[in-house]
C-alpha cells in the first residue's frame, strides 16, 4: 500500500497485482468498509395499488401527520380561530341584547341610551379584537400551508431521484412533474387553508347550535331537523368526489405529459412542421380533463344548491315556527332575531363545511398518489454498499448476463453474455444498431441490474458496491451528452465530487485536455457562459466537448464513450477525436462505437449481434476474415468507404 499524490488529491493506493489470486483479492475487497446503511439490490418492489375513494383514519392520520413540523403555528392558529369564532358568534347575542334594549326604550329612554352606549362600545373593542385574531389565523395558516407544501415537495422529488432508471423508463416526465407541482399544492392547501377554514365552520356549528338551544331547545329541534339527511348526502358526496378527483388528476398529468415532451423536443415538432398537429393532440387531452371536470362541476354545483337550500330550510323553519312563539310570548324578539342570525350562522358555516369536506377528500386522492412515491423503495440505491478506499484497477468482467429492460421484460437483450476488459485496456463493441451495445454502458454504470450473473469489477460484483462511489470512478461521454442550463463552468464541475474543491487551475487543466479552454476563450464570458437549456446554444461538437470535460474532472479510472463522435462533421469530430485519445491513456476504456477512426486503435473489438459477441479480436485481424461479421458490419455502415482504404 502506498500514498499517491494526484492532482492535488491523495489517495491510499492499493496495488493488486493483475495475476494475484482470489484469496488476495478477498481480502483486498474486505478492507472496504460497509456502509451502515448498505441496501443491497432488491426484489422489485410491489408498486403501491392507486388508493380506493375511502376516508380512512390511517390515510387521515397520515394527511395530518404532515403537519407536525408546523404544530406549533398550527396551534397559535386555531387558538386566534377560537377567538375570532367566539367574537363571531357573540355577535347574534349581542344583537338581541340591543333589540331588546331598543324595545324597552319606551319605558325609561335615558337609561336605555346609556346602555345601548355601553353594549355598542364594548362589541367595538371585541370585533377588533376579532379582526386582530382574523389577521393572526389567516397569516399563520397560509405560511404554515406554504411551508409544508415546499417540505412536501422536497421529499417527493428527493424520493424521485432517488429511484433507479428502470422506474423512470415506465413512467412519463410530465406525470412526475404534476405529483410535484398540482398534488403536493392540493394537499398544503388542504392541510392549511381548507382546515381553518373547516375548522371555523365546525366551532361556529357547535357553538351556534349550543346557542340555539340555550336559547330555546324547542326552537333549536325545529331549525336543526334538516341536518342528519344533509350530512348523510354529504358522505355520498364525499366518496363520489375522491374518486373522479384522481381521475381528473391522473389525466392532467397525462396533458402534463404531452406538453412537456412537445415543449422539451420543439426543434423536431418545428422541423416537420407540425406545430398545429400537437396543438390538436395536447388539445386532445387536456378534453379528456374538460368531460371529468364537468362531472366534478355537476356533482358539485348539486351539493353546494343542496346545502346552500338546507340553510334556507333551517332559516324559514326558524322564521315560522319562532314567528309563532313570539306570538304567544314564549320568547322575544330579540332573541329570536338572535337566534336567526345563530341559524343563518349555521347556514352559511355548512355551506364552508362542505367545501371543506370536498377538499379534504379531493387532498385525500392527491394524498395517496404522493405516498405512491415517498413509499417506494428503489431497487438499486443511490447510496451504500462497499466503499473502497483506493479508486479500482479497472478490470470489467460480464460475467454470464442475463438482462431485459423492466419496461420490456419481454424482450431479453442479453442471455449468458461474457466480456472481459483488462485494466487500461480499450475494448471497442461495435454492432448493428439494436444489439445491445449501449445497454452495456448501461449495466456497468449500475443503471439496471442484471437478472442473471454479474458485472465485476476489479473481481467484485458492482452490485456489493456503492453505486455513488462505482460511477464517481466511471466516466461517461455520450453521443448526445445533455447539457444543464447553467453555465459551462458549473457544467464542467457537474462531474466532481466536490465542485468547490476544484482550483481554477484543475478547471483549466481539464478544459485543455478536453479541447474545450480554446473555444470557450473566445466567448466573452469565459466559462461562465450560459449554454442555454440542455446546451442548446452550443454546437454538437462543443457540447461533446464540455461533456468529455465533465467526464474528466473526476479524474475517473474507466471511460465508457458511447458513440462519442458518431453525430460530428470531420473538423468536430478531429477535436473530439483528439481530447479522447488523450484522456483515454492509462485508464480503462469501453467505447460504443460506429467510426473507424475511434476503433482502430483498440485492444480488442467485440462484434455484438442480438446481444451476442459474434467475434472478438484486433482490428486488423476481424478486418482479415472473409465474410466475417466485422467485415460485414464495415459495409453496412458508417464505416463504409473506410475499408477500401485500409
Ligand atoms: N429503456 C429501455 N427500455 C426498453 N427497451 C430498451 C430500452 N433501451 C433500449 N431498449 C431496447 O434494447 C435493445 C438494445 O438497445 P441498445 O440501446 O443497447 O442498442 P444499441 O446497440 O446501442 O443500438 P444503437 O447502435 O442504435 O444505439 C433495443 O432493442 C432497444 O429497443
Amino acid at each position: 500500500m502506498a500514498q499517491k499524490v494526484s492532482q492535488n488529491k491523495t489517495y491510499i493506493a492499493v496495488n493488486i497485482p493483475e495475476n494475484s489470486n482470489k484469496a488476495v483479492r478477498k481480502s483486498f475487497w474486505s478492507v472496504f468498509k460497509r456502509d451502515a446503511s448498505t441496501k443491497k439490490s432488491k426484489e422489485a418492489p410491489k408498486e403501491v395499488a392507486p388508493a380506493t375513494p375511502r376516508i380512512n383514519k390511517a390515510d387521515l392520520a397520515r394527511l395530518l401527520s404532515l403537519a407536525k413540523p408546523e404544530k406549533w403555528k398550527l396551534f397559535g392558529a386555531i387558538c386566534f380561530l377560537l377567538v375570532s369564532s367566539t367574537v363571531t358568534m357573540s355577535i347574534p347575542f349581542s344583537l338581541g341584547k340591543v333589540l331588546d334594549i331598543i324595545y324597552s326604550s319606551s319605558e325609561n329612554s335615558d337609561e336605555a341610551r346609556a346602555k345601548l352606549n355601553k353594549v355598542c362600545g364594548v362589541l367595538l373593542c371585541v370585533f377588533v379584537l376579532g379582526a386582530i385574531c382574523n389577521f393572526g389565523r389567516v397569516y399563520l395558516m397560509s405560511v404554515s400551508g406554504y411551508r409544508m407544501t415546499q417540505a412536501l415537495r422536497k421529499r417527493v422529488f428527493s424520493t424521485i431521484m432517488k429511484q433507479e432508471q428502470g422506474w423512470f423508463d415506465k413512467r412519463s416526465t410530465g406525470e412526475l412533474v404534476n405529483r410535484l407541482s398540482a398534488d403536493t399544492q392540493i394537499v398544503g392547501n388542504a392541510l392549511s387553508s381548507n382546515i381553518s377554514d373547516g375548522l371555523r365552520s365546525i366551532v361556529m356549528v357547535c357553538a351556534g347550535t349550543g346557542m340555539m338551544f340555550y336559547m330555546s331547545a324547542e326552537l333549536a329541534l325545529v331549525g336543526l331537523a334538516i341536518v342528519p339527511p344533509v350530512a348523510i348526502i354529504a358522505v355520498i358526496y364525499g366518496r363520489f368526489l375522491r374518486g373522479i378527483s384522481r381521475k381528473v388528476q391522473d389525466s392532467l398529468a397525462g396533458a402534463t405529459s404531452v406538453a412537456e415532451e412537445r415543449i422539451a423536443n420543439i426543434r423536431t415538432v418545428k422541423t416537420f412542421s407540425q406545430e398545429p398537429r400537437e396543438v390538436d393532440s395536447y388539445a386532445n387531452a387536456i378534453k379528456e380533463v374538460l368531460g371529468l371536470s364537468y362531472r366534478e362541476a355537476k356533482a358539485r354545483a348539486i351539493f353546494y344548491g343542496l346545502t346552500g337550500f338546507s340553510g334556507h330550510v333551517i332559516i324559514i323553519s326558524v322564521l315560522y315556527y319562532g314567528g309563532v312563539m313570539v306570538s304567544s310570548n314564549t320568547i322575544t324578539v330579540g332573541n329570536l332575531s338572535s337566534f336567526l342570525l345563530y341559524a343563518a350562522y349555521i347556514g352559511v358555516s355548512l355551506g364552508t363545511f362542505s367545501n371543506f369536506y370536498s377538499e379534504l377528500n379531493k387532498s385525500i386522492g392527491a394524498a395517496a398518489r404522493i405516498w405512491e412515491i415517498i413509499d417506494r423503495e428503489p431497487i438499486i440505491p443511490m447510496k451504500g454498499g462497499l466503499v473502497p478506499i483506493a479508486p479500482p484497477e479497472g478490470h470489467i468482467q460480464f460475467n454470464d448476463i442475463q438482462f431485459s429492460y423492466p419496461a420490456r421484460d419481454d424482450v431479453r437483450i442479453f442471455e449468458n453474455f461474457k466480456l472481459e476488459i483488462s485494466p487500461g485496456k480499450m475494448v471497442a463493441v461495435v454492432g448493428p444498431s439494436g444489439s445491445g451495445k449501449s445497454t452495456l454502458a448501461a449495466l456497468l454504470l449500475r443503471l439496471y441490474d442484471p437478472a442473471k450473473g454479474q458485472v465485476l469489477l476489479d473481481g467484485q460484483d458492482i452490485k456489493e458496491i456503492d453505486p455513488s462511489w462505482l460511477r464517481r470512478h466511471v466516466g461517461t461521454v455520450s453521443q448526445e451528452p445533455v447539457l444543464f442550463s447553467c453555465s459551462i463552468r458549473d457544467n464542467i464541475l457537474y462531474g466532481a465530487d466536490d465542485p468547490s474543491k476544484v482550483t481554477e487551475d484543475e478547471l483549466v487543466q481539464v478544459a485543455k485536455e478536453a479541447n474545450v479552454y480554446e473555444f470557450v476563450q473566445q466567448l466573452p464570458d469565459g466559462f461562465d457562459t450560459l449554454v442555454g437549456e440542455r446546451g442548446v446554444m452550443l454546437s454538437g461538437g462543443q457540447k461533446q466537448r464540455i461533456a468529455i470535460a465533465r467526464a474528466l474532472i473526476k479524474d475517473p479510472k474507466i471511460l465508457l464513450l458511447d458513440e462519442a463522435t458518431s453525430a460530428l462533421d470531420a473538423q468536430s469530430e478531429h477535436l473530439v477525436q483528439e481530447a479522447l485519445e488523450r484522456i483515454m491513456k492509462g485508464r480503462t476504456v469501453l467505447t460504443i462505437a460506429h467510426r473507424l477512426s475511434t476503433i482502430q486503435n483498440a485492444d480488442t473489438i467485440a462484434v455484438l449481434r442480438d446481444g451476442h459477441i459474434v467475434e472478438q479480436g484486433k482490428y486488423q485481424d476481424l478486418l482479415n476474415i472473409k465474410k466475417g461479421a466485422f467485415r460485414e458490419l464495415m459495409k453496412h455502415q458508417t464505416f463504409q468507404g473506410n475499408i477500401e482504404k485500409t
